[in-house]
């Protein structure tokens, strides 16, 4: 996968060189590169900001440089990305969507700053590639960047060959529209706090019902609007709520 970021801050996106994600560079699994949108700007303060049209607080991010930057990035003839954009406005989110993200062979990422991008960028975008804006939760952050960081680590690690054990990506948080169950490690009894029994018993069905059963209800208590999306079946004569 080829991913491209457009962003006034570069360095922010220093951490997609550390650990997996900088593995998977290594070894071609990914190909990240971050711009700085400056790069694209024509006078000599490197102008990327404005005051808004209508009035309001704040500065909107000019048109002009994204459009050069697509120019370049994004030639005719060539197969285009998908255009990602954080944003509070954006769509949730969700395990689905890095899915869905993690199916394309590239991502063009554009990080928002101030008050936002003149929309005139979003729709020259949707002339030539697909265009997702994305939102990691309804607070507002400072910029794009901190969302991109989240997106790729949620993208990337759904990528084959990326995550050692492929287990690990069956048994979490919102794959199987359930939370996840504690988990637990030595030691067996830490400040008199015991691992439960069942999941030193050996017995791996008990252990499976068990988790599901911790699932559910940590399922129910802290995310009912999960329950209530989980399709059709998911739950059997066998699940307790309670
Ligand atoms: N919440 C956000 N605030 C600013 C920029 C991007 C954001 N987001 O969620 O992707």
């Amino acid at each position: 996968m080829r991913i491209d970021v457009l962003t006034i801050f570069p360095d922010y996106l220093a951490p997609l060189s550390l650990s997996l994600i900088g593995r998977a560079r290594e070894r071609g699994l990914l190909d990240v590169s971050a711009h700085d949108l400056r790069r694209w700007t024509s006078d000599v303060h490197r102008t990327v900001d404005d005051t808004p049209y209508g009035g309001g607080p704040g500065m909107v991010m000019r048109p002009e440089p994204w459009g050069r930057a697509f120019d370049e990035l994004v030639p005719a003839g060539v197969a285009p990305p998908r255009f990602v954009v954080p944003s509070p406005a954006g769509a949730p989110l969700t395990q689905s969507l890095a899915a869905e993200l993690a199916a394309e062979p590239w991502l063009l990422f554009g990080c928002g700053r101030y008050e936002g991008i003149d929309q005139r960028v979003l729709d020259d975008a949707a002339d030539r590639m697909p265009v997702t804006e994305v939102s990691l939760g309804d607070v507002v952050l400072f910029g794009g960047e901190v969302a991109v960081l989240a997106v790729v680590e949620a993208v990337t690690r759904l990528l084959p060959g990326v995550l050692g054990n492929a287990e690990s990506l069956a048994e979490e948080s919102h794959t199987g529209g359930l939370l996840e169950a504690p988990v637990y490690t030595k030691p067996p009894v830490w400040r008199e706090r015991p691992v439960p029994d069942v999941l030193r018993s050996g017995d791996h069905g008990r252990i499976a019902r068990w988790r599901r059963d911790q699932a559910l209800v940590r399922t129910a208590r802290r995310r009912p609007d999960l329950l209530a999306a989980l399709p059709p079946g998911t739950l059997d004569a066998t699940d307790q709520l309670a």
